[in-house]
């Protein structure tokens, strides 16, 4: 991490860190007082999100079906699949609050991103101890992209959506895997609402 003057705050940013084990530690043995923002949405839609992204890299994979069940008889989730694995956020959160307590993780919604943008920043803005700069009046939404954008880039006076990599159209999925799936994720997006104070509205 590069030096960090009185004024300053320095961000970095990877999907993997939540998820990864070693993670809080060396976060935490580097600087205790990090700040932590994780983004997280409906573990279901995320793990045909990330299907998604797999799939637009390797079309010969199998179904996300096939892949969501160790045995599709018995209605076994294959939970060693990542699209599955990290969608469990009450399992990979407990591995942070060893480390880090409550009040220093924010979690943003996903969904409340797509749908109030400026709000969700909001939130950001002042976990971070920033004024409210960011608001409303950056966004627009965009009809072509289906998403919000901004209405200027950071130097530039043009709008600017996100790349084509995000918020791609996900594929039809079973809707008996679709549910076989909420019913798996129920009691850990319980568990997850609880420890955080927050009900994300996934069910
Ligand atoms: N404004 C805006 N524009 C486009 N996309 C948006 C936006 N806000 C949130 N999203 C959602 O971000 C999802 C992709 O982000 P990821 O978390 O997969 O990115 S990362 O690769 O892990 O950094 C992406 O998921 P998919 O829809 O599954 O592609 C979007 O739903």
């Amino acid at each position: 991490m590069p030096k960090t003057l009185e004024g300053q705050i320095t961000m970095e940013k990877t999907p993997s860190y939540f998820v990864t084990r070693e993670a809080p530690a060396r976060i935490s043995a580097m600087s205790r007082d990090t700040k932590l923002i994780v983004v997280v949405r409906d573990p279901v839609t995320r793990a045909i999100s990330d299907f998604t992204q797999t799939l637009s890299k390797k079309p010969d994979i199998p179904s996300f079906e096939s892949l969501t069940f160790r045995n599709r008889t018995t209605g076994l989730i294959d939970t060693s699949w990542s699209a599955i694995q990290i969608g469990i956020y009450a399992k990979h959160l407990d591995n942070w609050l060893q480390y880090f307590p409550m009040g220093q993780i924010l979690f943003v919604s996903g969904e409340r991103l797509i749908s109030d943008p400026a709000g969700e920043l909001g939130r950001v803005q002042d976990f971070l101890g920033l004024k409210r700069i960011i608001t409303d009046k950056h966004f627009y939404f965009n009809q072509t992209k289906g998403f919000p954008c901004l209405k200027k880039a950071e130097g530039s006076s043009k709008p600017h959506c996100l790349g084509k990599t995000k918020g791609r159209t996900h594929p039809n999925i079973d809707p008996e895997v679709v549910q076989r799936l909420r019913d798996f994720y129920r009691p850990f997006n319980m568990k997850f609402y609880q420890m955080t104070g927050h009900n994300f509205g996934w069910d």
